[in-house]
């Protein structure tokens, strides 16, 4: 059996259901309970007895929403609120003027420069990485989410504490966030459209256990670097740069407890994301074959003491990676709340109402894009797909609260990326075609499945 034609999409709901039948579906997979008309719709309104919510899809409006008028569409609390025993007052969940200080302390730790520090450390994670997969290459199906969560958390721990994922503390946080998730979808998702108090949240004694571990492991972390910076003996690394980083405005650096909120959410922001969409790009490049063997050179050409320099020449990966942002973005949909009354395509939209971006649906907008559910990475060179790029591509979101790390993703995506290409020859497995699910991020219900050889270039 030959793999599908098109990459996998989820199925949409089938017509209009109750709201019982939307809130059953919608905590079973939040993209599977849209309905069809979302990838042709400009705007779409949700209407309950109990709320109103919108999502918009028409350019014009996601502007507006992201980067021109961003004060009065704040993010939404209610989405964030299973994230708060995890990650206090991390730059994630903050509005306003807090969080206009955290971004100012922060920024400066990921500018170019700063990126071009890491990438000893990110191209050092790339090589662990294909060294670990070593073993298991040639031997049967290899389930490549986990390999890529392993990945991404080592990049994370090496660029911010200068540490590798086999160190026993980045060892028990990795493993705890895993406890964490499982217990909490991280996300939550009845609040995402604004359900009404008693829809039943998922919420247990054991989520704030495993958040409390989480944070008390990070918190000796942060006291370890703390008392080496006071020693002067501390690697120059992010977690240095962001405890040593004033606030241009104030003054004053983040404070020990902010310094731990903002770890957990490095952390859990930059692993969950980079491991979804890396594990969707190696699954794209084992159903596309001729790709793979483009990929495969140029990281094969890279070798792996590369310099950061190097990393322009990896022409063809970063259109495939941007691809597969582009076909399965890892954030799905982001929610933001209208401050006040708005008027949107001749519809009322009341203040309070909860207004969502969704990087799925705007990604595979029929009217937008051309062939818009196929991989195509050459798009990118395309007036369709140059013009989708600036209006209608939005994996990292947009304006002032754009994901952070989103140079970083960039750069360690497409190293890996063409990095496990160059050492191994990626097979799907026919009977095991993921089916794409939405958490916190983009994953396949079941896992993605391949196979692996080594290539020997
Ligand atoms: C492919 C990888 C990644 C993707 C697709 C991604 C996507 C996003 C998106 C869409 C948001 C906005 C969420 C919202 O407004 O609701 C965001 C925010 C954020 N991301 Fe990423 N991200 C990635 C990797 C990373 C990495 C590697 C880091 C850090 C090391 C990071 C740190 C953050 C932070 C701190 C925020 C919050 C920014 C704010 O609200 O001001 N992300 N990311």
């Amino acid at each position: 059996m030959s793999p599908p034609l098109l990459p996998p999409k989820p199925p949409a709901r089938p017509g209009r259901v109750s709201l019982w039948r939307y809130v059953k579906l919608f905590r079973r997979d939040l993209l599977s309970a849209q309905p069809a008309k979302l990838y042709r719709a400009w705007m779409a309104e949700f209407k309950t007895p109990f709320f109103r919510s919108y999502l918009v899809n028409q350019p014009e409006l996601v502007d507006l929403v992201l980067k021109r008028r961003p004060r009065d569409f704040l993010k939404s609390n209610r989405v964030s609120e299973g994230l708060r025993p995890l990650l206090g007052n991390s730059v994630f969940l903050t509005n306003g003027a807090e969080w206009e200080r955290q971004r100012r302390i922060i920024d400066p730790a990921f500018e170019g420069w700063r990126l071009r520090e890491a990438y000893p450390a990110i191209s050092a994670a790339a090589e662990a990485a294909v060294a670990r997969l070593a073993p298991k290459a040639g031997g049967g199906p290899v389930e490549i989410e986990a390999e890529t969560s392993f990945a991404a958390a080592d990049v994370i721990f090496r660029t911010l504490f200068s540490i590798p994922i086999e160190d026993r503390m980045a060892r028990q946080v990795f493993e705890e966030f895993k406890t964490y998730q499982r217990s909490q979808p991280v996300v939550n998702l009845a609040a995402f459209f604004s359900l009404p108090s008693w829809v039943p949240r998922p919420f247990s004694r054991r989520t704030r256990r495993s958040a409390e571990v989480i944070r008390r492991l990070i918190t000796e972390l942060t006291d370890k670097r703390a008392e080496a910076l006071a020693a002067g003996t501390a690697p120059n690394d992010l977690a240095t740069k962001i405890m040593t980083t004033k606030d241009p405005i104030t003054g004053q650096l983040f404070s020990a407890s902010e310094m731990v909120d903002q770890v957990a959410i490095f952390f859990l922001a930059g692993h969950e994301t980079s491991a979804s969409a890396l594990s969707w790009a190696l699954y794209l490049m084992a159903t596309h074959p001729d790709y793979q063997e483009k990929v495969a050179r140029e990281g094969a050409a890279l070798g792996p003491q590369a310099r950061f320099e190097d990393l322009r020449a990896l022409r063809v990966t970063r259109d495939v990676f941007r691809e597969t942002l582009r076909l399965y973005p890892p954030v799905p949909m982001m929610v933001r709340e209208a401050a006040q009354a708005e008027r949107f395509r001749g519809r009322d939209v009341a203040s309070g109402s909860q207004v969502v971006l969704s990087p799925w649906h705007l990604h595979r907008h029929m009217r937008l894009w051309d062939n818009p559910d196929g991989f195509d990475p050459e798009r990118w060179h395309s007036e369709n797909g140059k013009h989708c790029q600036r209006a209608a591509y939005i994996p990292f979101s947009a304006g002032p609260r754009v994901c952070t790390g989103a140079g970083f993703a960039m750069l360690e995506g497409v190293l890996l990326l063409a990095r496990l290409c160059a050492a191994y020859e990626l097979t799907p497995i026919a009977e095991q075609v993921p089916q794409p699910v939405a958490h916190l991020t983009v994953r396949a219900q079941s896992g993605i499945w391949l196979n692996l050889r080594p290539r020997g270039i």
